[in-house]
């Protein structure tokens, strides 16, 4: 294979289950593709046994749906499926429609960096079914992994306490693409750059690093290795300081740093890759403060993530840079999200809807009905509870939240709290409506979310679950509609 011609230069359309294709034939071929349903896309418990995620992704959904189109070299290929009669899986006429197809769908998403909780809907698509189930996996494949980094990536990062986090995970991500997106969703929960150059290109995301041990190992000596670093970057210099021997390190730095001062610059600091980094950073701190580099920075890096860095502060280690790469990237406790993409809501030729719910053994499973929106409630500068309700029925005065997980548990929102809606319109009969905001501002927009969270819903341990409900007319048109479903099952 040509990687960057056959890859990266091909439609994506076909980044999809062939199972979506075969029931996008289906409904053409029933004469149902272009009945108008509603799907939402959500996940169904917090990652890493957290109290919040962070939603994100869209920038690279809104560009996969901008894009939607089968290309004639998709075509070409979809001819070439067979069946198991070795006859083709497709016939021409659907391929036609699918040469033909033009994405006409009503799309509205919370917006990227925004603090999500299980049951809400992050994308909605309204439009013909065959469009919306061609667009399950590539919707789940982008802001499953995207949302479960950049939701890591805040731990950490809340962790540390504003101090910078670096991403250096390229090296142990998931592929090209894995990489990629991670040094993205990285970036948005909060880390201050990465070590992932084409994703600084791409995305334009500050690009930082140091240098690696084989830099000083490829010298007869520390100090020739550091010298030289100095010599060629003057103003770069982060002396990677435990090769050999580290706190022997540092003192080599310290006399690079005060040759560097001599000349008009100043080292950056030290990094500290192995041992105990609560003991040797402290040991650290002391020489560099003593002989005039109080300035010098600490970064630390190996294997760490939030629960290092938690148990690390409480040792008083004075590291004030956190390098993360594997743990980050790869959402290590967590590999997946389990976002899932459920159809809720089908037209009636009357023009009404007809909603839709699966059922399952598992309370937790069994999907809501609707066309759903999000309305969060906040009251004096902090988040109080979200209301998933239908959008098309009225709603009573008074917001009632009920537990999906347990119809006992509900709770009245105050008469007096402010509101704002959650999904925002992105796409109107498949045309762009939205503005998409810039990295930094979707960054920024996570950063003031987590603010506006009581400090429970952040903690690591048992995390406070803050309120989501379904309003009440919702909740109880559900279990009448799984009353009837079971009904039905049993008759
Ligand atoms: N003071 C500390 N408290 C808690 N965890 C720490 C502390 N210091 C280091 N760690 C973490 O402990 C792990 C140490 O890993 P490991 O046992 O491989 O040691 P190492 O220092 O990398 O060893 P080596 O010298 O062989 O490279 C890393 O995940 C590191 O982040
Ligand atoms: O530890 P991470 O969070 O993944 O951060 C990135 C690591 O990558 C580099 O070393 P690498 O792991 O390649 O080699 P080493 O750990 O064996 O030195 C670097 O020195 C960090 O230790
Ligand atoms: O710049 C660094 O120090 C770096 C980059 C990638 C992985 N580990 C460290
Ligand atoms: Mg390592």
């Amino acid at each position: 294979m040509k990687l960057t011609k056959d890859l990266y230069q091909t439609s994506l359309s076909l980044l999809t289950d062939l199972y979506q294709l075969t029931m996008a034939y289906g409904y053409w071929k029933a004469g149902r593709s272009e009945n108008e349903s509603v799907f939402h896309l959500f996940f169904r418990s917090h990652p890493f046994k957290g109290g919040f995620t962070i939603a994100c992704g869209l920038e690279y959904v809104i560009d996969y749906l901008d894009n939607f189109k089968f290309s004639e070299d998709d075509i070409a290929y979809l001819a070439t499926l067979k069946g198991n009669d070795d006859k083709p899986m497709f016939e021409q006429g659907f391929l036609d429609y699918l040469a033909d197809l033009k994405f006409t769908c009503d799309v509205e998403a919370v917006p990227e960096g925004t603090v999500v909780f299980p049951q809400e809907p992050l994308i909605r698509i309204k439009g013909p079914i065959a469009q919306c189930q061609l667009l399950e996996t590539p919707l789940l494949n982008i802001v499953n992994y995207q949302t479960l980094v950049a939701t890591k990536a805040a731990r950490m990062n809340l962790a540390t306490k504003g101090e910078p986090v670096l991403e250096f995970g390229l090296r142990r991500a998931q592929g090209i693409d894995g990489g990629l997106a991670a040094s993205r969703a990285a970036y948005i929960g909060g880390c201050g750059a990465t070590s992932n150059v084409l994703a600084g290109r791409l995305f334009g995301i500050p690009v930082k690093g140091t240098h690696a041990h084989s830099w000083v190992m490829s010298f007869d000596t520390e100090m020739d290795a550091f010298e030289t670093y100095a010599d060629v970057l003057p103003n770069n210099c982060v002396f990677l300081v435990d090769t050999y021997d580290t706190v022997q390190g540092v003192r080599h730095a310290v006399e690079v740093g005060k040759k560097l001062r001599a000349q008009g610059h100043e080292m950056i600091g030290v990094r500290l890759d192995s041992g105990d980094l609560a003991y040797l950073s402290i040991k650290a701190r002391e020489i560099l403060d003593e002989a005039g580099f109080p300035e010098a920075t600490i970064v630390a890096s190996n294997d760490l993530d939030e629960n290092i860095i938690n148990s690390l502060k409480l040792q008083d280690a004075k590291i004030n840079v956190w390098g993360i790469g594997t743990k980050l990237v790869t959402a290590y406790d967590q590999p997946a999200l389990g976002g899932v993409y459920k159809i809720a809501a089908m037209r009636k030729d009357d023009g009404s809807w007809d909603y839709k719910v699966k059922l399952s053994e598992q309370v937790i499973k069994i999907s809501n009905p609707g066309v759903l929106q999000v309305r969060r409630f906040y009251q004096d500068g902090e988040y109080i509870g979200d209301m998933i309700f239908n959008e098309v029925e009225k709603i009573p005065e008074v917001a009632t939240i009920i537990d999906p997980m347990d119809a006992t548990r509900q709770r009245d929102m105050p008469a007096n709290a402010e509101f704002k809606d959650l999904l925002q319109p992105l796409f109107k009969s498949g045309e762009l409506t939205y503005r998409i905001p810039t990295i930094d501002e979707v960054k920024a927009h996570a950063a003031n979310e987590l603010k506006n969270f009581h400090a429970g819903v952040k903690r690591f341990i048992n995390p406070h679950s803050y309120p989501v409900g379904l309003e009440k007319t919702l909740s109880d048109y559900k279990y009448d509609l799984i009353r009837d479903l079971r009904k039905r099952k049993q008759s």
